[in-house]
């Protein structure tokens, strides 16, 4: 006979904390719950939601008595067993505590999940005693006898709404409930069909073919740019959403692709629910609620949007697979494209990854036939994808202290004059990013980063871009004071803009940064301005590459096609190619044909050379080539470990003992510690360890059994397990 109770009465539940295992709760009586129910329950003095989760294999006996009791069942459809998978498949992966990823699924208000009663206005029978001109048109206005929200009653009559409240008072106006605003309206999938190119239709067709066949296979649509990606894999969205089920749409800066969300609703008549960080505290709850009883069909959503409780994913698009922007560098260190793969498997859904200039980790997937390749080889109106020109900075340079070579300028005048508009590329924010002391050589640098301070005249601040930091820009050096000696060196955005105005100054400039006062609202708002040409000259930070269609785009200029190479990161000439890549492909994208420079001062660079020629497949050759010599991903397995801390003795000493109590292993080879090239960021020293093995071994398993046997962070040491890292710095 057990001590104790039966086990029933007790679960286990997962709490989005940093803690490695779920937590025993006690099942009140006349509850029932099961794995993947939503609960809230008491831990401390708070409440909080968890996750039901499955028994361990060998459960402790506890006594029910001792524990804390569930305090209620969150109204939500529970999370399918696919989605506990997909939480303990990452947390297992990228070395974190499942209550982590957990919190990754359940991040939304909760008090905002829980929409309140919606009421409006109706005209009874009644008429008022007291007749004034504004009350009699809201009764004109209501004469249709349809209800409408009392805001809108109101603006439909011109009255401000102490006039409804107060016929709603006087039995004129009754009020109703409204039905609850859904979620998300249902697309419909024959709204308007386009004709597809031969070679669309025939990727369109297999994906149809793979959204019926309810399974996981993994595909690239490899399309040159403006050969109509997008209208393809909708054919498959529509397919999904004929049969009932659900498609995830992951975008690398959804904040920015109001254009995506307005060519959605033209093909399928309504706009898909949004997931992003812009999104409404009350818009999330009620999308993730519509996601969870399926009554929202298409998400289009960033990285996080992965993490939804979709009740049945029939199909994941990873949209521009190649962006940066899909790694999460914080918290939980997940890569969402191969996440989603992982998401799809688990799910037995379809995955379609999306790229004029693939990963190299997708090119080589896609090269061994673990994903098919389905290539769109031409633009979809017809013209050519621009070709890149160089222009040797070391021959045919702009005179000091300009930036726009000169045959660069005459090409951007010819285009203006014809009707066409100009992009100017720089991947640098603010007016200047180094300032410098002309007297005693001073460099300006963050207090708190290994960083040089950025100028932004707009804002008349120097700013630090690892931490924010800003301040005024001085009247004298900080060093030497000696008065006006701070000279701007090397430009950004700004100061590129200022060189337009000068050389152009009809032409009508924008400067488009992530920076831009006014935040997204406005951003967009100005690409529609692009679009619609009421720009001729855009000067532009990585902002523009990404996947923007501007019609009357002819020239692109690249102001500095080398700034990325200098690094010594092993994937600095992949994204160097990528953006240019696509940088050049806004052009020319409707009846013009475009033309595109690139100011550089190593135009035999192989990357150069290869966007030249016009040459992807060359790129990939080599650049797989060195990888695989190099060994290098996708042909070995990396994790990178960051120590950091305020004490630099400290974290280096913690990074040292960490090193030194790897596990031995013939598989893996563990680097450094070394100092790490961004040494200080918002006053913590960083140092960093690099573990290396082969593609086949289990890296994550690895790292899990050294961090058990590692010395704990004490104080406000910190340890960051980056697997499969993207940045280097
Ligand atoms: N079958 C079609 N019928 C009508 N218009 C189409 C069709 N296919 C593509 N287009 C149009 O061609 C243009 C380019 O297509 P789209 O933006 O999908 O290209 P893309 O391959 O996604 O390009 P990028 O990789 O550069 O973002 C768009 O204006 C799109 O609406
Ligand atoms: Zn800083």
């Amino acid at each position: 006979m057990s001590l104790f109770p039966p086990r029933e009465s007790v679960v286990d539940v997962l709490l989005p904390v940093a803690v490695g295992s779920a937590y025993s709760y006690r099942v009140p009586e006349g509850m029932e719950v099961a794995p993947g129910d939503i609960v809230v329950v008491p831990l401390g003095p708070r409440m909080m939601l968890g996750c039901v989760w499955p028994p361990a294999e060998n459960p402790k006996p506890v006594d029910p008595a001792k524990l804390k009791p569930i305090h209620r069942k969150y109204d939500v459809a529970s999370l399918s067993p696919a989605m506990l998978a997909f939480i303990r498949w990452i947390a297992d992966y990228t070395v974190t505590p499942p209550g982590m990823v957990l919190r990754l699924a359940l991040r939304h208000d909760e008090s905002a999940g829980i929409s309140r009663e919606r009421t409006g206005v109706r005209l009874t029978d009644q008429r008022p005693q007291r007749r004034t001109a504004a009350r009699e048109r809201v009764i004109e206005a209501l004469a249709d006898g349809f209800v409408r929200s009392k805001t809108d009653a109101a603006r439909e009559a011109g009255v401000s709404p102490s006039v409804v409240d107060g016929l709603v008072d006087d039995g004129v106006l009754e009020t109703v409930v409204l039905p609850p605003e859904p979620a998300a309206e249902r697309p419909d999938p024959d709204h308007s069909a386009p004709e597809l190119l031969p070679a669309q239709r025939d990727a369109a067709d297999r994906l149809v073919e793979a959204v019926k066949a309810r399974a996981f296979r993994p595909y690239l649509i490899d399309g040159v740019t403006g050969s109509g990606k997008t209208e393809t894999y909708f054919e498959a969205v529509a397919e999904t959403i004929r049969q009932g089920r659900q498609v995830l749409i992951l975008m690398p800066e959804i904040a920015l692709t109001q254009a995506f969300l307005d060519r959605f609703a033209r093909r399928f008549g309504v706009k898909p629910a949004e997931w992003h960080s812009a999104v409404g505290t009350k818009r999330r709850g009620r999308v993730f609620k519509g996601v969870s009883s399926g009554e929202v069909s298409v998400v289009a959503g960033a990285r996080s949007a992965l993490f939804l409780p979709f009740r049945d994913l029939g199909l994941v698009i990873v949209d521009e697979e190649h962006d940066s922007a899909y790694k999460q560098e914080d918290g939980v260190h997940y890569h969402a494209r191969d996440m989603a793969v992982v998401r799809a498997r688990l799910e037995e859904a379809p995955v379609v990854l999306v790229s004029a200039t693939p990963s190299i980790e997708t090119e080589v997937n896609a090269r061994r036939g673990r994903y098919s390749r389905l290539h769109l080889p031409e633009r979809f109106a017809g013209t050519k994808v621009p070709r890149l020109e160089p222009i040797d900075l070391r021959k045919e340079g702009p005179p000091r202290g300009q930036w726009i070579a000169p045959r660069l300028a005459a090409e951007m005048e010819r285009t203006i004059e014809a009707g066409g508009q100009a992009l100017l590329f720089l991947n640098r924010r603010g007016y200047a990013p180094l300032t410098l002391c002309r007297a005693c050589g001073h460099r300006i640098r963050c207090p708190s980063c290994s960083s040089w301070l950025v100028e932004h005249r707009f804002r008349r601040r120097l700013e630090c871009h690892q931490c924010g930091y800003a301040t005024p820009v001085p009247n004298e050096c900080p060093n030497c004071h000696e008065p006006n000696s701070l000279i701007p060196c090397g430009p950004g955005v700004e100061r590129l803009h200022e060189e337009v105005a000068k050389l152009m100054p009809n032409a009508r400039l924008q400067v488009l940064s992530s920076d831009l006062a006014g935040g997204v609202e406005r951003l967009r708002a100005e690409l529609k301005a692009i679009e619609d040409g009421a720009v001729d000259v855009i000067v532009g930070t990585q902002l523009v590459a990404k996947g923007h269609n501007f019609p009357g785009l002819a020239l692109v200029g690249v102001i500095d096609a080398d700034v990325g190479l200098g690094h010594g990161d092993p994937r600095a000439a992949e994204r160097t190619f990528q953006l240019l890549h696509q940088v050049a492909g806004r052009a020319g994208r409707h009846e013009k044909e475009g033309r595109a420079f690139l100011q550089t001062y190593m135009p035999e660079h192989p990357v150069m050379q290869a966007l030249v020629a016009g040459d992807r497949d060359a790129f990939y050759d080599r650049e797989i080539g060195v990888r695989e010599e190099a060994h290098l991903p996708p042909f070995a397995r990396f994790c990178a470990l960051i120590v950091s801390g305020t004490d630099a003795h400290a974290a280096q000493a913690h990074a040292r003992a960490l090193a030194a109590c790897s596990p031995l292993s013939n598989e893996v080879r563990v680097l450094g510690p070394a100092e790490a090239p961004l040494a200080l960021v918002r006053g913590r020293h960083r140092y960093r360890l690099l573990a290396r093995s082969d593609r086949g071994f289990d890296l994550s398993n690895y790292v899990r059994a050294w961090m058990a046997g590692a010395p704990r962070a004490t104080g406000n040491l910190r340890v960051e397990i980056d697997i499969d890292p993207q940045s280097f710095l």
